[in-house]
């Protein structure tokens, strides 16, 4: 029995990767240093893999930046403002694409399906001249057949590749991308060729778009595809895989009829009607590549239930056919539990990593062969029940607070046009309000100061006076700037999500859990093992202290419970809503705890809200009703004068605009400058909305300062469509990212540009 791996994290047990591109990118060392640490990597986990046992082991899972950005560099899909001149594509061109350089801006950067990953959307056309231009696939497979191991080298499939893209600037929204099939199948041809004469003998294309909800027209691509490749894969055993959903039945059907594919890769963990649709028919002859082993969290796998799993499917492909695997590529994960010695040894045995997932995925496969590690399989047996009968795993009194809220619905008792005027009453406000999202640069001396007093190097005393002063600062800064509604700047926040989990109960954190985000940036999503619940007040203190600082409105600034269960790792031994319930109720608590200290806005973050949205649209409803409701639950019990904000960083939010309405949030915070025409067409199209709304007045994302022309005729735009009354002017996001100097003169322009606006509304009357 053969065991498989779809892929591997990139950056490293200790982020070696994210260190050796910033410091390349920084010119502290060159190209040479990058690629001595990329290759290093890349050799230890081929080992890794090969000294566990994993017979089919990726290749080109790697990646400087992106995998989907690799594939466009070995299309030579290179948008023309980079001006490349044709040859191997090299770093130059390669990261400006990723970041921009200079003179040009990087390509777009968008969410990988509904993970916290972020791919770089390829940008095509009728004119892309596709090229050869790229042999990293090639190369890394016969690196790692230099080093002894064969691989299974993995592309994005290349109409995977086409649905994920979208029309460059100035090519029709409405330019049917699948059309370029004819032009890529040529350099996928190349590859392949490259490839079998290099000595593979396995090919994996990764096709997760096949778990969407696709049209008709969309599967015949696939249909299309792998016919035309047919005759270049022959020879070859071509794998397709898909993960973190069902895959549909019409897309099954397809999918298991393509032409010159030999085996099919399934996610088993999400997909258990996929589950249904192999035991109702999978085509004999064909390799099933089973992922059991969840590469989207950290939990150790249930062996015995795997076991009898694969069994049952060992009849349906034959013994011969049937590989164990992960449920998509292990990225998703942390990298090795080897690098915690500070989580006990009982939530450990409960957990399994990257690493460790690879030795379950062995093993399995070992007891399917008969040859089963009992020592293994009774460990893995003890955990499991150790997780189920842990009294730190269940809190009675939580889990009936949250039983009670299902079902139910809960809404502030007055309405938002009421709260508004109720609100302005206390907070008099001009018109055209201005305001930030919460956070302010992390500055090295701010980080310094949080990782000294972690590591007890520097008193509790020490560490709130720094504090204390890097608000003290923020709050001069905004007086200063004539801001309207204030913020802390969340100086003592290492991560909006991760602060959070570290002051709840039923959370455990870890000190290298890093997961990667975009590009070099990772999170260190906190672990959820048990019910939620808050010992002691979280922001009080700061946000206290920060609001006796002015006479200005100090917004208290909480992460909303939809945001932090979806950047977490989520306990599997309960429907997802249940927990975000528990944690809406300790939210509830802090929301109420703001209040009565005298805090008088408070902005819940619920930035992650759309990217929770299941991949199939049948199940978005479900999705939508208990996240919406959670939000609702924080803040249904408060002062119609307490003013409650939210903030979402992603303006595609289109499709889901009545849920947003129905949050029954006062004011909401939205990016909006990089894709204004986007966001303002709902309004244009006629949606009401009632409440406050600041759409973001400039992109944080980017070092470019903003002129007040510029920012006052975006908001002239808003006017258009938004009522004054309602129109808040702020940034698209936090500025922690940002630096003081491109801060402070944003900013200015801001101010400046809304007070510019209100001048000529005055006069206007
Ligand atoms: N969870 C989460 N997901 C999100 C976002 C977000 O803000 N949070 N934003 C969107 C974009 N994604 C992003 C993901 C990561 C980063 C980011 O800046 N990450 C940092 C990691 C955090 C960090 O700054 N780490 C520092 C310091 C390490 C650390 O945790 N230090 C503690 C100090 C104590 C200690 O050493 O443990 C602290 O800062 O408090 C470092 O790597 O050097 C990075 O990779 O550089 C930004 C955006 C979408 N998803
Ligand atoms: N309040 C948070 C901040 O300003 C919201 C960020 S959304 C990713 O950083
Ligand atoms: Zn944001």
């Amino acid at each position: 029995m053969a065991s498989h791996i779809v892929g591997y994290p990139r950056m490293g047990p200790k982020r070696e990767l994210k260190f050796a591109l910033e410091s390349f990118w920084d010119g502290k060392s060159s190209a040479e240093d990058l690629k001595k640490v990329s290759a290093d990597l890349r050799s230890s986990i081929w080992k890794q893999m090969a000294d566990a046992g994993i017979k089919y082991i990726p290749s080109n899972t790697f990646s400087y930046y992106d995998q989907v950005l690799d594939t466009t560099a070995m299309l030579g899909a290179v948008p023309s403002r980079y001006n490349w001149t044709g040859g191997e594509i090299g770093f130059d061109t390669y990261f400006s694409m990723a970041r921009g350089n200079a003179s040009v801006p990087a390509m777009e950067m968008t969410k990988w399906f509904d993970t916290n990953y972020h791919f770089i959307v390829p940008e095509l056309g009728p004119d892309v001249n596709f090229s050869y231009a790229s042999h990293k696939a090639v190369d890394e497979y016969k690196e790692a057949k230099g080093l002894g191991v064969n691989t299974v080298p993995v592309l994005i499939g290349p109409v995977s590749y086409l649905l994920l893209s979208k029309p460059a600037k100035g090519v029709e929204k409405s330019f049917p991308l699948l059309s370029l099939l004819d032009k890529v199948l040529p350099i996928y041809k190349e590859v392949i060729s490259e490839l079998k004469a290099a000595g593979a003998s396995w090919i994996q294309f990764d096709e997760p778009t096949l778990v969407l909800d696709l049209e008709a027209h969309q599967l015949e691509a696939f249909t299309k595809a792998y016919a035309e490749l047919e005759s270049t894969l022959s020879g070859l055993d071509v794998l397709i895989e898909t993960y973190f959903a069902d895959v549909p039945a019409g897309a099954f059907k397809t999918l298991t009829a393509l032409k010159g594919v030999t085996a099919f890769g399934f996610d088993l963990v999400r997909g258990t009607q996929t589950l249904d649709l192999i035991k109702g028919g999978f085509p004999s002859g064909k390799y099933l590549f089973a992922g059991v082993v969840d590469g989207r969290n950290i939990w150790a796998n249930d062996l015995a239930a795997s076991l009898e799993l694969l069994k049952s499917l060992e009849g349906i492909a034959g013994k011969d056919k049937l590989v164990v695997s992960t449920s998509c590529s292990l990225l998703h994960t942390a990298v090795d539990l080897i690098n915690e010695p500070k989580l006990d040894d009982e939530i450990k045995s409960w957990l399994a990593f990257a690493a460790q997932k690879v030795v379950e995925v062995n093993a399995l496969a070992k007891a399917l062969a008969g040859d089963k590690d009992e020592a293994f399989f009774s460990a893995s047996a003890a955990a499991q029940a150790s997780r189920k009968t842990s009294p730190r795993v269940t809190n009675e009194a939580v889990q009936k607070a949250a039983a009670a809220l299902r079902g139910s619905d809960h809404r502030r008792a007055t309405n938002v046009s009421a709260r508004l005027d109720a609100q302005q009453k206390k907070l008099n406000l001009p018109v055209l309000p201005t305001t930030t999202i919460g956070s302010f640069p992390q500055t090295v001396e701010l980080r310094r100061v949080r990782r000294e007093y972690k590591a007890k190097k520097i008193s509790e005393e020490e560490y709130v006076k720094a504090i204390k002063e890097e608000i003290k600062k923020v709050v001069d800064l905004q007086e200063e700037l004539d801001i309207d509604v204030l913020v802390h700047g969340e100086p003592e926040r290492n991560d909006m999500v991760e602060y959070f989990g570290e002051q709840l109960s039923g959370f455990a954190f870890t000190a290298n859990g890093w997961v990667q985000s975009y590009g070099s940036r990772c999170v260190k999503p906190p672990i959820i093992y048990g019910d939620v619940s808050r010992p002691k007040p979280m922001t009080v203190f700061w946000s206290s202290i920060a609001q006796s600082m002015t006479k200005r409105p100090m917004k208290g600034m909480l992460t909303g419970p939809v945001t932090i269960l979806n950047w977490s790792f989520v306990r599997n031994d309960q429907p997802r809503f249940e927990t975000c319930y528990q944690i809406a109720l300790a939210i509830k608590d802090e929301v109420e705890d703001l209040e009565k200290a005298g805090i008088t806005v408070i902005q819940i973050d619920e930035a992650a809200l759309r990217e929770g949205l299941p991949l199939r649209k049948a199940e978005h409803a479900f999705y939508l009703n208990w996240a919406v409701h959670s939000f609702r639950i924080t803040n249904v019990d408060i002062q119609d004068t307490t003013q409650i904000h939210t903030h979402m960083c992603y303006s595609n939010f289109n499709d889901i605009i009545h849920s947003i309405i129905d949050m029954d949030a006062d004011v909401i915070t939205i990016e909006n400058s990089r894709s204004d025409e986007k966001l303002l067409s709902v309004f244009r199209e006629g949606v009401k909305y009632g409440a406050g709304i600041g759409p973001g007045v400039y992109d944080i994302h980017s070092p470019r300062i903003p002129s007040t022309e510029e920012i006052a005729d975006r908001v002239n735009k808003m006017l258009a469509v938004l009522d004054t009354n309602i129109l808040w002017v702020n940034p698209d996001c936090g500025l922690k990212t940002r630096k003081y100097t491109e801060v402070k003169p944003a900013l200015q322009a801001m101010v400046s540009a809304a007070k510019a606006i209100r001048t000529q509304l005055a006069s206007a009357k």
